[in-house]
């Protein structure tokens, strides 16, 4: 019977002519936006994607210029709106409208990873009370950690020492401080720390995975990349056995501890401990009670996100000041020794730390130079569209990129030469590397500004401020810079073999 009705030519166009009435029906109560500007492009399907990956800083640069502040560009099979120095805050602090972690989630499920959105939720509060909170306690564990990873992995150089791949030596080397701080017992066992960097490059990884599909629908790449997710497959469960055979006996003493002294019981000062401390991953104290699987999945993203961006920026500002040796070692040198000697060589507390003043406008620049020519990807999760203070209008689910570059280039902002490195320019405007700022983008802006700055910044500084002590550090090759700057929108990072030699100069008090 059915066969006979759609056999029947007026009944086909009757349904025909249906199908087209709903598709013309939903268009036409889709509200026309006035969208940013699409950037011309000359190959259908693939848009600006080739340009993206090989030259993206000429593709910014002229979209910028041809366009205006807010464009949008083709790129895998979508359209992306990338804005520019004067709509960048209205997206950092408008995150009811423009979701940074939705952003990532269409390149990497991390909630998939992470089980559940709470864990992300309460990860990123006991960050806010932990890091501020207990810095000034953590400060000299991070010392004294920093101080026995570089004994460890580069040592006694009484005779110039070669280091092959500075970058691994410097992540071992910033694992350790980071480490102790979410465990404090573990930081010197080998399989843990082992255990923490590969989790962290595990899910970095994941991040370097071309969204190919995405050509078709960004759908597609979105289910390609968490099937072997939903099949039980995740980055965290080739970890988790270790993790637990080390953790779990580390729990129980705690507890059997806090049980048997009572008020005595002096608790670690770590993000371990205040995990414990949530009655719902340990409600009755009872060591055979305590939620494992959520404290595992806690402290693991607890992990990827401290280490992932730490280990990613933290050799930066050593190849930084080898390469402008001649200019900056000397007198960062001379700052390092006036504050060491003020502390009567003793350990700096973090006032000390915030005289590094010359460091720290040093690391801010570099910094500042390593951040993407475009990033950040926020979501729009409006209802329907945003409507920009600038008149564009942008439909719900569009990625909406900073374009860096233009905050970074800019006179106003950033003073005269923007494009130059200039490692004081921070200093006379009193402008630690800590603080949010509309010229400083490394960290975001508006209420999801990283809650973890203080923490890289000082241990970023107490490493460079330890190295400048200890050694002479060169670099035999000439360009340590790679022929090309950047891969995409990212730096390609610098990894030339660097030597370290002990200082000949002796500390004097
Ligand atoms: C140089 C090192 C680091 C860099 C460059 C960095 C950068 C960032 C950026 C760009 C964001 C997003 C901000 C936004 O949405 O506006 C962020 C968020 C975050 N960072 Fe960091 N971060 C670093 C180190 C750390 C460390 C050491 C921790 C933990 C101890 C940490 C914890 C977090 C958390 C929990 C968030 C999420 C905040 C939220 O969603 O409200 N970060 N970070």
């Amino acid at each position: 019977m059915i066969e006979v009705l759609l056999g029947n030519i007026y009944i086909q166009s009757f349904i025909v002519g249906l199908i087209l009435a709903a598709v013309f029906f939903k268009l036409s109560r889709r509200v026309k936006l006035n969208e940013p500007p699409l950037a011309y492009y000359r190959i259908p399907i693939i848009g600006h994607t080739w340009s993206f990956l090989t030259d993206c800083e000429k593709l910014i640069l002229e979209s910028r210029e041809k366009y205006g502040e807010t464009f949008s560009l083709y790129v895998f099979g979508q359209i992306m709106t990338i804005v520019g120095k004067e709509t960048t805050h209205e997206v950092l602090k408008n995150d009811q409208v423009f979701d940074f972690r939705e952003g990532l989630r269409m390149q990497v499920p991390l909630h998939l990873i992470f089980k559940q959105d709470m864990i992300i939720e309460k990860h990123v509060k006991i960050t806010r009370d932990f890091i501020p909170g207990k810095l000034k306690h953590l400060i000299s564990r991070i010392q004294k950690n920093i101080s026995k990873a570089l004994d460890l992995y580069i040592g006694e150089c009484e005779e110039p020492k070669v280091i092959h791949e500075p970058r691994k030596a410097i992540s071992d080397i910033f694992a350790i401080p980071i480490v102790n701080i979410i465990v404090e017992e573990c930081y010197d066992n080998e399989d843990i720390l082992e255990t923490f960097k590969g989790l962290t490059f595990s899910i970095a990884n994941l991040f370097r995975i071309p969204p190919v599909l995405s050509f078709i629908h960004p759908w597609l790449h979105q289910q390609f990349i968490s099937i072997p997710l939903r099949f039980g497959w995740n980055p965290i469960s080739k970890y988790r056995k270790v993790f637990i055979s080390h953790i779990k006996p580390v729990i129980e003493k705690r507890l059997y501890d806090k049980k048997r002294l009572g008020d005595a019981w002096v608790a670690p000062v770590d993000v371990l401990q205040s995990y414990l401390d949530d009655p719902e991953v340990t409600p009755d104290l009872n060591p055979n009670n305590i939620n494992y699987d959520y404290t595992v999945y806690a402290i693991c993203n607890f992990i990827f996100v401290s280490m992932a961006s730490t280990l990613e920026f933290a050799s930066r500002p050593l190849y930084d000041l080898i390469e402008r040796k001649q200019r900056y070692w000397q007198e960062l040198y001379q700052e390092a020794q006036e504050i060491n000697k003020q502390r009567n060589r003793n350990e700096l507390t973090l006032d000390d730390i915030s005289k590094m003043v010359k460091l720290d406008s040093f690391v801010k620049e570099s910094l500042r130079f390593s951040t993407s020519i475009v990033g950040l990807p926020h979501k729009c999760i409006s209802k329907s569209y945003y409507t920009f203070a600038n008149g564009y209008q942008v439909p719900s689910g569009r990625i909406v990129n900073l374009n860096f570059s233009d905050t970074n280039n800019d006179e106003e902002l950033q003073g005269q030469n923007p494009t130059e490195f200039h490692a004081y320019r921070h200093i006379k405007h009193n402008s630690p590397a800590t603080k949010l700022e509309r010229n400083f983008l490394i960290f975001g802006g508006g209420k999801h500004a990283c809650p973890g700055r203080s923490l890289a910044i000082n241990e970023i500084k107490v490493f460079l401020h330890q190295i400048l002590l200890k050694y002479d550090v060169r670099t035999d090759i000439e360009e340590i810079r790679p022929k090309r700057k950047y891969l995409g929108p990212f730096p390609v990072p610098i990894n030339v073999d660097l030597v370290f030699e002990n200082r000949k100069e002796i500390v004097k008090n």
